[in-house]
This record gives structure tokens, sequence and C-alpha cells, in this order.
């Protein structure tokens, strides 16, 4: 362990992290996951399953995670006021002054300026990681390491983030372009960034991967709030003036009121544009390579990817009655209903049997789903979403 000038503690490559002075976890926990669609719902978005076996939903592995790094107290949670009570459910330590509830999801710079502008508010000078709720991430040990050289970085008022090296030119993710090693006490490995792109086309993802000197950005941000804050505000200075009000009144008898007047206006943008590509531009983006396997659980393609340990020829079940038949098949089945199904000859299938919905497609398909739920959407069946 190490001290900086500012106080922060951080544990160094090889060196078991503790809970480190002056930071906090930050879980947005939003989206429906809609290419996980009919498992994933409106109303038991994917963070409220458990898609590893582990026995646990996705938020609570994520909570596990940051508790050592962070501290249970000094993780927040931000999600839609609809999820509440799952949300407290799934982890019971959560302390009311750490749950920010949405009235309406406004994306990603939202979510995280608001947990920011709150916390520096209430302790100015503090340091917050925002990591999704509903990642899969195989080597805990591994990813506080990553964290806690993040956090150093973030203390020398980097923007952190951990990248990640792609397998294959995907589109959903950003992509990060690493720089040469900089001079940081407490993160040896961290990088700089010479360019953020977020979600590039096939063919540059293309480009990227056969470069081999990008890393996939996997969501997780890690700065000063105060920094975070400013980055923001060059880009989208109406949004960060209605996240500071709201951080205002937040601790006061105000909050319902100020809520009520500024969050319809919010504008929704993802942090990678507002922040993370911009920052990348002024020298001011940091990265630290992930020593350790990360998957978002995009669709139903890296579900089964991930269930069969990557083997392609196995058939993955998931669902806790399920009862399946297969000769000669291959892919994944997820049953919630608990009704028999056969399969005879087919690969890489993809079957999600649910109450009131049945999905049937490919591995290879299966980033399509999303545009069945949109057309769901455009019909006005939300009953089924
Ligand atoms: N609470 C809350 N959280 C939100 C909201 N919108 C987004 N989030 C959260 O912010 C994170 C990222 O948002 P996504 O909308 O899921 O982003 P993405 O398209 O998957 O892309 C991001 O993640 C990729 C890795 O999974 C990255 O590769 C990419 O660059 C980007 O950061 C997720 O944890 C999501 O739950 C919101 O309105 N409210």
């Amino acid at each position: 362990m190490g001290v900086s000038e500012s106080g922060i503690l951080w544990g160094g490559r090889g060196t078991e992290p503790e809970a480190v002075d002056r930071f906090y976890s930050v879980i947005p926990a939003g989206g429906i996951g809609s290419r996980l669609w009919p498992l994933s719902r409106a109303a038991a978005p994917k963070f409220l399953h458990d898609l590893t076996g582990s026995g646990q939903t996705l938020l609570r592995d994520t909570w596990n995670r940051l508790a050592p790094i962070s501290g249970p107290h000094r993780i927040m949670v931000v999600t839609g006021r609809a999820h509440r009570a799952a949300v407290e459910e799934q982890l019971p330590e959560l302390t009311d002054e750490n749950v920010v509830l949405e009235s309406e999801g406004k994306d990603s710079s939202a979510a995280i300026g608001l947990a920011a502008a709150i916390l520096q508010k209430r302790e100015p000078g503090v340091i917050i990681g925002s990591f999704a709720a509903d990642h899969v991430i195989n080597d805990n040990r591994r990813f506080r390491q990553s964290v806690v050289e993040a956090i150093a970085a973030a203390d020398a008022g980097y923007i952190a983030t951990i990248g990640i090296t792609p397998t294959e030119p995907a589109i959903g993710f950003g992509y990060i372009k690493c720089g040469e090693p900089i001079d940081v006490p407490g993160a040896p490995d961290a990088l700089a960034v010479e360019g953020f792109v977020e979600k590039p086309s096939l063919s540059t993802a293309r480009k990227y991967v056969a470069a081999g000197t990008y890393l996939w950005n996997a969501g997780m941000f890690i700065a000063r709030a105060d920094r975070l804050l400013e980055q923001l505000g060059k880009t989208q200075p109406e949004l960060l003036a209605g996240l500071l009000e709201l951080a205002d009144a937040w601790d006061t008898p105000r909050r319902g009121a100020v809520v009520d007047q500024v969050w319809p206006n919010l504008t929704k943008i993802a942090i990678d544009y507002s922040v993370a590509e911009p920052s990348a531009k002024e020298g001011l983006l940091a990265v630290i390579p992930g020593d350790f396997a990360w998957d978002d659980v995009g669709d139903f393609g890296s579900l089964a990817k991930l269930q069969s340990g990557g083997r392609k020829s196995d058939l993955a079940i998931l669902g806790e009655n399920a009862r399946v038949l297969a000769d000669s098949s291959s892919g994944i089945v997820v049953s919630e209903t608990g009704r028999l199904i056969s399969l005879i000859g087919v690969d890489n299938i993809v079957v999600v049997d649910t109450a009131d919905a049945l999905l049937v497609t490919t591995s290879e398909h299966a980033q399509r789903v999303k545009a069945v739920v949109d057309a769901l959407k455009l019909s006005g069946r939300t009953d089924v979403l």
C-alpha cells in the first residue's frame, strides 16, 4: 500500500486491495436489456437475473465485487423508481441515502453525473467509480487491482477507465486507442488514451481489432467527482446546471419540488459522448488494461457462450424447472415455464420460453432481438415488454 499526496490509499500491482479511502462506488442500474427479451423485461431487467448460475442476481454479484473496494456503506445505486423494492430486496445493506431513484431514465450522463454531484456536495474531493449492474467478471481479485490502479489515476486528475482486449469486432462497445504508459504513482499499468470512439461501424471496428492497439471500453469510469462534473460541463453545460440544482436540493425538504421541476428537462446523452470522447481529445482519459475476463452479456449469443464456456457444440440450459430433451442440438434454452422443450438436430439455437412470450432464434441473429422489442413498442404491445 502507498499514500499519494492527497491522502488516497492504493494497492499497486500484486497487492490485495483494501477498502480505499475517499472512494465511492456507483452502480447505475438502468435500461431493460432489450436484446435479452423476453427474459429481461421492464419489470425485471437483466440486472435482476442470475445469468451466471451463481445463485445470485447480476446486481448482487456487482455489489459483492465492489464492497471490498469502497466498503459496503459507500456504494450508491441509481435506478428507476419502479425497481426500488427489487433493488432493496437484493441489497438489504443499501441505506436510503445511497439510493437515487429516477422518475424517468435520462441516460448515463445524468445517472452518473447526479451521483457525482450529490457525493461531491456531501464529501468534497470524493473519487467515484461507476460500474454497470449487469456485467459478468470472472476474477474479482484482478478486477479490484485494476480498479485500485484506476483510482490512483483518478486521484492524479485523469478520467480513468478499464479496457478489455477485444475478441471480435463488436459494434456495441466503445473502443479505446492506447497510447504510451503514463507515470502515475500507484498505477503501474496506466496508459494514455489517444482516442475514444463510441460504437464504431463494423468496418471501423474490424480495423481497430486488427490494429491490436485498441481495447474495449467496459463502461467503467473512475474519476474525482469534481473533475467528472467539470468535464461534463464543458460539453453539456445545461445538463450540469440541472444536476447541480438537483444535488443542492437532494438532502433537503426541497428535493421533491426540484426533482419535479428539473428532471423532465435533463438532456439524455450517454457519458461516453459527453465525457469520455471529449476527455480523450484533451489527453485527460487514462486506461488500465483489465487482466480479467469480462462480458456484458448483451444478447443470447453471449449468454450461450458464457454458459457453455465457449464450446460451440454444447447446449446450455437455464431455468430452475427447465425440462429439455435434446438430440444433436447446440445453443441455449432458457425456460421460465417448466414446459417440456424438445430439440432435434438444431445448432446454435436460442429458445426462450416465458409465460406470455416465446422467442426462437439463433446465436448469429441474437442481436436482432432488439428489433422485435422496438416493433412491439411501436405497435403498443407494452404488456409483453
Ligand atoms: N440509472 C440509470 N442507468 C443508466 C441509464 N442509462 C444507462 N444507464 C446505465 O449506464 C450503463 C451504460 O449504459 P448502456 O446504455 O447499457 O450503454 P451501452 O450501450 O451498453 O454502452 C456502454 O457500455 C459498453 C460496455 O457494456 C461500452 O463498451 C460502451 O462504450 C458504453 O460505455 C449501464 O450500466 C446502464 O444501466 C439511465 O437512464 N439510468
